[in-house]
Parts: C-alpha cells; structure tokens; sequence
C-alpha cells in the first residue's frame, strides 16, 4: 500500500524505524511450556485423515508450512460483495505485506526482509526465533497440543481445568463491576513469576498461570521446517491476527465438527468439506483457551508498546454469537481483553518510575452509522425528559487524525476506576436478543485509551521559572492510542425489522472493513503492478468504523485483529450451510487482514507533546504547566498572605501605638490641667494669702496706727499703768508679727483713753479702717469663692477623669495620691468645700457683723456731731486723734510725748473685730495647714 494517495494522520510519523524495535523486557525463565504440559495430549477421537496427520506432525516433528501454501489457492477472498471474491495465487504468500524495521522474515515469505516488530519477542541475529519452549517440549517428549476440536481438555489455565478457585458457571461481568479478584495458583508450577506478570488487577491479584505461560509461548509457537531449523512464528509483526473458535456444546459429534480441525499448535484451522483449505493465522485459539491466553498472545505485547509510545488498535470480528464480547470483556472469572490491558497498564506504569503518565478513557458505539458518547449519559432535555444526544462527527486534522467529537473523556489514575468508566459505557451500550445471541451487540463499541508519558522531571531545584522549565523539558511528552474495539456481528437477515435494519447497518460497515482490507492488498499489489496508473480508491469514508479504524488500517498502528468462528452448528441443513459459510467467510476475513495491512507504525514523537502552543500541548504537559501555574499562585498568594499578614500586624501595631499615644497625652493633659488646676489653686491661694497678709498688714497699720492712738489714748487716760507690750496681730496665714512702732506707741500717749474715742478716733479713721477690713475680708471672700470653685472644677475633673480612666491609670493615680486614694481625696475635697462653706459662711456673719458695726459708728457720729454723747466721744476721739496725729505729725522726737506706749485698751468693737479677724486667720490657717498636708504631693512649695 502506497501511502501517496491515502489520507494519513500525521499523528505517528509514517516513515518506518530505522532499525529494530526493542522486545519486550520479557524475563525468560521458563523453558517449559505450561500450556502444553497442562494440555492432554492430542488425540482425535475420530481422526479424520487430516488431523491423523496433523497429529503426527505436531510438535514432535519439524512443521511444515506446506499445508498454508498448499492450501493457498484454494483460500477464497471475501465473499461478502463480487468483486473480493478469489484466492490467493498458488506459491505466493498469504503475507504480502511486511512490517517494520528488521522483521525477522519466514522462511515461506517473499525474499522481503521484515524488520524487527515491536510486537515480537527476541530474535536470532539471523532472523530466526528461538523456539526454546518448543526444544525443551520436545526434548521432554509432551505430547502435541495439537487438538481436534472433540478432545476433552483435562486441565485449564483458566479456570475450566480446575485451577482457578471458582466455578466459571454463570459469573458476573466483570465489566459490571461486579468482579472479585481471580487469584489463580501458580505455585505447582513452581515457577518463578516473571516482572511483567500481572500482579495487579482492579480488585486484586490476575497472577494467573496463563499471564506466565505468555511469556514462553512466543517461542513455543515458533516453528521448525522441515530441515528441522526453528522458524519463526507467523505474525510476530506489527499486525497479527488471531483466530477463536467458541465452544459449541450443542453440536457436539455433528457432522460440521468433523469438517474442521483446529491445531492452536500450528496456529491452524483446517476444513476438510467443501473449499477445503488450512487456515494459518498468528494464532488460533482452541475450544479450551481462557480469555487470559488469548490476551496473552494476541493482545499483551501490543498493550506494552502502547504503553512505550506506540499505537495500538485491537479488534475482535465474527458472526454474531461467537465471543466477540466474551473475548472482549469477559466474566469475574475469565477477564478478557480489556480488563486484562487495564491491568497491564497499571503494572506497567508501576514498573516504570523513571516515567510519569497521563491516562484518559473515551468510549463511544456507532450504532446504525451514528456515534453515541457511551460515557456522556443521558441527556435531558428542557420537559425533564432524555434527549438526543448531540451528534458525534468524526474529524481529522494532521496532529490527532481522525477523531470522534465531541466525545467525552475521562482521566482515570486506577485501574478500578477504568474498569468502572467502562462497565459504565458498557451498560449503555445497545444489546438485543437475536436469533444466535440472547445479549448481542447491535453496535460496534471502541473503547480508546489515551497514555501519555514522559520522563519525569528531576527534582525542581532554583526558582519557578527553573521549576516551570524543568517541569515539561525532559524529552517532551509521548502520545499513543490504544483502542480496543468490539465490533458488532454480522448476521442473517433477522425477523425483527429494527434488529434487520441495525443488521443492514453491521453488516454494511463490516462490508466496508472487508472491503477497504481486501484493497489494501489489492491497492498494493495493483501499486507494484500499475505503477504510476494511480491507487485504487480505499472507501474508508463508506462507513463510520472504517474512517474510525483509518489511522490503524492505514498503517499507523500497531494492530491486533481477533476473530471468532464457531465451527459446528445445530439446526436446518440450510442453516449449518449458513454457519459453515460464515465462518470460512471470517476465516477469509482473518486471512486477508493478516496478508494486507501493512503497519509501520512507530513510537509517538515525545517532541509533539512539548511543543506547539498551549492548546495543542498533551494534557499531561498542560496539566504539568497548570500545576506550575497553580503552585506559583500559591506561592504568590503565601507570600501575600505573609505579606498582609506582616502589614495588617504593623497597622495594628502602629494603631496601638496611636491608641497608645492619644491616651497618654489625653494623661498627660490631664496631669497637665490637674496640675494647672493645682499650681491655679495654689497660686491663688499664694494671693490669698499674701492678700491677707497685706490685709492684716494694712489692718495692722490701719489698726495699729489706729491702736497705738488709741493705746496712746488709754495710756492716756488709763495713765501709764500698763504694760509697755507691743501690739501685736498674727496674720493667720503667715505668722507674721506686726509691731505697732514705738513712736506711734509713743505718740499715742496723749492721747485721749476714751473708748468710744478710740474706737471712731481720727476723725473718721475708724470707719475707714472698718471698710478696709470689710474690703479686705471682701477680697478675701472673693478669694475664697475662687478658690471654691477653682477646688470645685478640680473635683469635677477628677471625678470625670476616674470615671474614664482605665484601670491602670486608676491605679497609678491612686498610688501616686498621698491619700492612698482618689475617693479619699475626692471626700476630702469635699469636706474642704463644706469647710470652706461654713467659713464663707462664719466671713459673710463677720461681714455682716462688721457692716453693723461701722453703722453703729457711723450714727455714733452723726449724734456726735449733733452734740449728742456721740459726739462727745467723737470729739474726745478727734481730740485725741488730732493730738495723736500731731503726735505723729510731730514725730518721736517730740518732748511732749514722755509716756511710754501701752496697749490699748480694748474696747467692744475692737475687741470684736480683733477676735473675728483672729477668728477669721485661726480658721485659715488651719484650713491652709490642712489643704498643705494634703496636698504635698502638689508642688506646693514650688509654687510658694
Ligand atoms: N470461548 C467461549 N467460551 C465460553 N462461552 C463463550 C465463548 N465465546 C462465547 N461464549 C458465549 O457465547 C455467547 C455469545 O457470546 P458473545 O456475546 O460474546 O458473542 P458476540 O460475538 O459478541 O455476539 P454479537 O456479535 O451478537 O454481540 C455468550 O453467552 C458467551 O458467554
């Protein structure tokens, strides 16, 4: 085939490998064959001619691949349309298409030298496949497997020869999920278990003995010629096909059964009846194989190339009825393809640490040439109710080929919950009885399993965008598509008209399988033939499965083709006919499949995931890169958290601080105004205080001048008699002591001694001495009025600030009182303003008293000068006073002045204002003792 006029997806490069694809890294340990040794040995109940023969020649003796060349001509083409019906040239080969690389050539083939096949096993540097199981089988003498169709097994890989732990009879799907683990033992067989041996399944352990018999049997199904040189075994390429014949109970002995022979041995079905001919495939699965040898031989190695890069496409195809499905899927107990790969999956990506892998799993039907999303659900629709399903159309662009769209995907990381997302797709799939299948597949399922890979990134060492770079260098991501599909049957024309039309519809798309199939030999050979001439048309767009398995047809895929035949069939004669005609129908089918597709297929470009842009990249690169993103963005976010964090904690702090801040200065003010209030109090009270004495002082003078006249006056008139004692008045506040002056003493001498005189003397000096004091005590009064209100503001103040203060400054305001205490102080304060009340109160009677007094000289002197006794003594006093003031006037000095100085005599209004005044200074005087004490801690003598 000419890939010149051939649409290709340009996915996988199509130029073939260079050299030989590696094998896989199969520990060959076994050099006996289990299956063979498990196998009774071959004997045909009714031996027909051939399988007499084919006895012989089994194992014991060197295979002859005569019987497939002799049997060449008579293998017919396709005969489902005209024009594919023939056979095959007589001597040419049925592999007219070579694989890739070095693949070790038959010696049968065509002088072609096949590359090496990804899907082989270990080669002989000369091309030739050691057939070790064979040798050491023969050696041994076992018996031939080779096997007629009515041969009792007497032992089972799988179960049906008494080593799996339970009956296979009526098992639950696997695919339901409702599958336990198959735990098969082994140990009998005392063999070691090779590294790729399934030691994992969804729900346990597939370890099962037909997983170790795969990994010799390669070998054993090679051939020798008849020079008794070891072949290689047909179909090691890149595509292989295999054959399985279902059992059939019911035709047991019939007529049909003797017709056929298969020898699973020589890969070999053979009818004797009319078309007789020899069918050689890859390999042919007896009555007696378990789905795991099948998976085993047909499908194993081509899972694991997937799994290196590669492509794979595998497919069952055979008349409805014949084990498709059960191939496919299998049962709890007998797993078949698709499980059996998803478990292979996992064991090997667990068997590669040095890669990381991305899985994600499609899974559609095309049922009636129309794709459905088996995975999408169902859709409802606006009245609630299950609508169609949006259409699915098949596209091709040169990165992914042909693809359904839009289909869902899913990325799975187990292999439970693969095997979950397929019972799922599964469930929705569309079955139906028909006349050969109670559950038959009336669509064609393709599951598809997308691997991606890549080396794992060495551990992120610098900053991100290191990490970033590190994170999706490393040789770029691999791409591969393993798809697996089970193809719905083709069938007879059915009563039911919807199974007739869905038939119409099977049977038209598996037409164009064979039809596209048959002309890729015919392409090719009509190529070589007609060159330049130009390639036959390949219809793959005829049908829906065939542009959908385009990619694997044409070459770009590893693939895997397994049909399913059931020989034998009960019924009509017609009927048999049908069958028989059927399965030689898929024989042909299976026959042109393994001689025309050509794969080249190759390891997916690890570059293509790398590259491109961003919506063009393998998930696993876009999920690398988003989980960089992702990582940065938490990064960031930690950082700005921290960051916000740090800033959120500064303005805390900051705003403590200033919360700090204002309360102490709002204290500090406080403190301030307090002491304000206190130095305000004090000073004033300073004023007062010196007002007093001033007051004293000039009441002293006043007074004095006043007293020494009138002590003058009582010297006088009491006569000398006296004591020469100074006058003196203590100024409450200061202590000081006035003297009166001895020349004022002295001068008071002549003076006249009358009371009434002395007391309004001086022509009016008496009154004006009074209103000094009434000034005086007025100030004074004024005075203490401030005071009291000044003490009044402190007090509110203080109430105020404890109210509002906090604890801690109530304390440190309590232990800074002298007091010991802020209502102490606040009482005190109290009792000072009810203190300084009553005194107000003693000040304003003093007043008061004092006011009545000064009336009563005052009209005293009214009288007086009205020559009324008033007036008497008023002249007397002017006497006096003039005389004292001449006295004054006149100085010490004067001679009329020689009687010393006496105290005055006290008369009533001196008497009173002298004790009020006394009075007046004591209580101020205490007052003032009192409020110092109190108040020491108060700068008080700063402020004095
Ligand atoms: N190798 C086998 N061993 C035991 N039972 C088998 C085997 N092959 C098929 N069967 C049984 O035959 C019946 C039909 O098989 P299956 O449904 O797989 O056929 P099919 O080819 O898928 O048919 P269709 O195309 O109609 O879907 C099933 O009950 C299945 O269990």
């Amino acid at each position: 085939m000419s890939g010149t006029t051939l649409p290709r997806p340009s996915r996988p490069s199509i130029a073939p490998p260079t050299g030989p694809l590696p094998s896989l890294p199969v520990a060959k340990t076994r050099h006996s064959n289990i299956g063979v040794a498990q196998r009774t040995p071959s004997s045909s109940l009714l031996p027909s001619p051939a399988t007499a023969s084919r006895a012989v020649s089994s194992s014991a003796l060197p295979y002859k691949p005569g019987p497939r060349h002799g049997n060449s001509p008579s293998v017919p083409t396709l005969t489902a349309d005209g024009t594919l019906v023939g056979a095959t040239t007589p001597g040419k080969t049925l592999r007219k298409t070579v694989s890739i690389g070095a693949f070790p050539q038959p010696p049968r083939h065509t002088g072609r030298s096949n590359p090496g096949s990804p899907l082989s096993t270990s080669s002989t540097p000369g091309g030739e496949m050691v057939d070790r199981r064979l040798s050491s089988v023969s050696k041994a003498s076992v018996p031939s497997r080779n096997s007629s169709l009515k041969k009792p097994r007497t032992s089972n890989i799988g179960g049906a020869r008494g080593l799996l732990p339970r009956s296979p009879l009526s098992p639950p799907s696997l695919l339901n999920g409702s599958a336990d683990s198959v735990a098969v033992d082994t140990s009998h067989l005392s063999l070691p278990s090779p590294p790729q041996s399934r030691n994992s399944s969804p729900q346990g352990s597939y370890a099962t003995s037909a997983t170790t018999f795969e990994e010799n049997d390669d070998d054993t199904r090679g051939r020798t010629d008849s020079k008794g040189n070891s072949l290689q075994k047909d179909g090691k390429g890149n595509v292989l096909v295999s054959v399985r014949v279902r059992p059939d109970v019911g035709a047991k002995d019939s007529k049909q059964e003797l017709e056929w022979d298969v020898n699973n041995k020589r890969a070999m079905i053979s009818y004797r009846g009319k078309d007789a001919g020899d069918y050689t495939y890859d390999n042919v699965f007896d009555t007696q194989d378990n789905n795991a040898r099948v998976y085993d031989a047909a499908a194993k190695r081509l899972v694991r190339r997937v799994m290196e890069g590669y492509h794979g496409t595998v497919f069952a195809y055979g008349m409805t009825g014949t084990g498709k499905t059960f191939s496919m899927q299998g049962t709890a107990t007998n797993p078949g393809v698709i499980p059996l790969a998803i478990t292979d999956i996992f064991s090997y990506i667990r068997e590669t640490p040095h890669r990381e892998f991305l899985l994600r799993v499609s899974y559609l039907e095309i049922y009636n040439e129309k794709i459905h999303d088996l995975l999408a659900g169902p859709v409802v629709g606006m009245n609630g109710q299950a609508g169609p399903q949006e259409e699915i159309k098949l596209r091709e662009d040169s990165k992914r080929g042909v693809y359904a769209t839009p289909l869902k995907e899913e990325i799975v990381q187990s292999p439970t919950q693969l095997l979950r997302v397929i019972a799922r797709g599964d469930n929705a799939r569309r079955v139906a009885g028909t006349q050969f299948n109670a559950r038959s597949s009336r669509s064609h399922a393709v599951v598809q399993i997308v691997v991606e890979s890549r080396e794992r990134a060495p551990a992120p060492t610098g900053n991100l965008a290191n990490q970033k770079r590190s994170a999706i260098i490393p040789g770029g991501v691999r791409v591969s598509t393993l798809s697996l599909i089970d193809l719905a049957g083709s069938e007879k024309a059915a009563d039911n008209k919807e199974r007739r039309t869905e038939g119409s519809h099977i049977n038209k798309s598996l037409l164009t399988l064979g039809t596209v199939i048959a002309n890729l030999s015919t392409d090719k050979d009509k190529a070589e033939k007609d060159k330049g001439k130009g390639e036959k048309h390949l219809p793959y767009r005829d049908s829906k499965l065939t542009r959908l398995l385009q990619p694997a047809l044409s070459g770009n895929s590893l693939v895997s083709i397994l049909c399913t035949v059931q020989i034998g069939a009960t019924g009509s004669a017609a009927a048999v006919n049908s069958h028989t005609g059927e399965t030689l129908n898929t024989l042909k089918f299976a026959s042109r499949a393994k001689n025309n597709i050509v794969s080249h297929a190759k390891k997916a470009d690890e570059s293509m995931g790398a590259g491109g842009d961003a919506a063009s990249r393998a998930l696993l690169d876009r999920y690398r890169l988003e989980i960089q993103d992702l990582k940065k963005q938490l990064e960031d976010s930690k950082n700005k958290d921290t960051k916000e964090e740090e800033e959120d904690e500064l303005k805390r702090d900051l705003e403590e601080e200033k919360t700090r801040e204002i309360a102490d200065k709002q204290r500090h003010e406080e403190q301030m105004l307090e002491m304000q209030l206190a130095r305000t109090a004090l000073k004033e009270r300073i004023e007062h205080l010196n007002r007093l004495i001033l007051s004293s002082k000039s009441v002293g003078v006043n007074s004095g001048r006043s007293f020494s006249q009138m002590s003058y006056q009582r010297t006088s008139t009491v006569g000398h008699h006296m004591d020469m004692r100074p006058s003196s008045l203590r100024s409450s506040a200061s202590h000081a002591t006035l003297e009166v002056p001895q020349q004022n003493a002295q001068a008071g001498l002549a003076m006249d001694g009358s009371e009434e005189d002395d007391s309004v003397g001086e022509n009016g000096d008496g009154m004006a001495t009074q209103s000094v004091q009434i000034q005086s005590l007025q100030a004074d009064l004024a005075d203490k009025n401030r005071y009291i209100q000044t003490l009044e503001k402190r007090l509110m103040h203080a109430r105020r600030s404890s109210h509002s203060r906090v604890s801690m400054t109530l304390s440190h305001k309590l232990s800074g009182s002298e007091d010991g205490g802020l209502i102490a102080t606040i009482a005190e304060k109290d009792a000072e303003i009810l203190n300084l009340r009553s005194q107000l109160e003693d000040k304003e009677r003093m007043i008061s008293a004092l006011t009545s007094a000064r009336k009563k000289s005052e009209t005293a002197h009214e009288v007086g000068s009205d020559g009324s006794p008033g007036s008497r003594r008023t002249s007397s006093y002017n006497r006096s006073e003039s005389s004292s003031v001449s006295l004054i006037a006149k100085g010490p000095t004067s001679p009329t002045s020689p009687k010393p100085f006496l105290p005055l005599p006290t008369n009533n209004t001196g008497k009173n204002i002298e004790e009020m005044t006394r009075m007046l200074d004591e209580m101020i005087g205490t007052r003032v003792d009192k409020a110092a004490r109190r108040t020491s801690l108060m700068p008080v003598s700063e402020g004095r």
